[in-house]
């Protein structure tokens, strides 16, 4: 493999290396990057999703940027955000948060917006944010206290998950839906194609 095709997934979240392999884009290493993801005040979540995946990906950059292995890779970051409004769902371990943010998402439409950012082998930043608008249908008391305890909203932002039983929740989406997994596949693909990598060359042959 050329030293440019190199990609490293600045993530931790299993939902993206799978998007990715789905994609047959195959990431050499994977550098969960810690940050602080905390909302400024007023902050839109459009503007939160742009900021934390670039974030990500400047953590990502500092930590490989004096290793001659690593330097010149192709890194990938993403942010997913839950919006209904300007008021942002953010990701919670506690189930009264998860509860109440499934009340808000009942029976109403919701944005989802998942910030991407790769840097270049040449230590270019390019970003964008992709927007799904999401409906859910009038979720009963007794759905959410079953969602809540199948567990499978934890660590996800907006406490769902599309790709799980919350699926059937949903009732309209308009836009991408693997921007509401996780990673906005058709975007990626081109902007690592536009930026020289060849995210054909690992597809496999039947
Ligand atoms: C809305 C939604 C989010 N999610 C997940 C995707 C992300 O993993 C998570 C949003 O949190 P993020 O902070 O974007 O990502 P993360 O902390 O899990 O991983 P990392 O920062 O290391 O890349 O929510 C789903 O899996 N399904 C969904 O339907």
């Amino acid at each position: 493999m050329a030293l440019e095709q190199k990609l490293i997934l600045a993530s931790g979240s299993p939902r993206r290396l799978d998007l990715l392999n789905q994609a047959g884009i195959k990431p050499s290493r994977l550098m969960p990057m810690d940050i602080d993801e905390t909302p400024k005040k007023s902050e839109h979540p459009r503007s939160l999703a742009r900021r934390l995946s670039t974030e990500k990906a400047e953590a990502a950059h500092a930590a490989v940027n004096g290793d001659p292995g690593w330097r010149h890779s192709y890194i990938l970051s993403a942010d997913t955000v839950v919006a209904v409004g300007r008021r942002i769902l953010e990701k919670t371990e506690y189930t009264e948060e998860a509860a109440s943010a499934l009340h808000l998402l009942s029976g109403r439409g919701h944005w989802v917006y998942t910030g991407i950012c790769l840097v270049t082998p040449g230590g270019q930043f390019r970003q964008k944010v992709v927007q799904t608008k999401v409906r859910f249908k009038r979720l009963s008391t007794r759905e959410i206290e079953n969602y809540i305890a199948s567990g499978e909203w934890r660590g996800k932002a907006g406490a769902y998950a599309i790709q799980g039983i919350a699926g059937s929740f949903v009732q309209k989406l308009v836009g991408s839906y693997t921007n509401v997994v996780g990673l906005p596949l058709y975007e990626v693909a081109a902007l690592l194609t536009g930026e020289g990598y060849d995210v054909a060359a690992a597809w496999p042959e039947a």
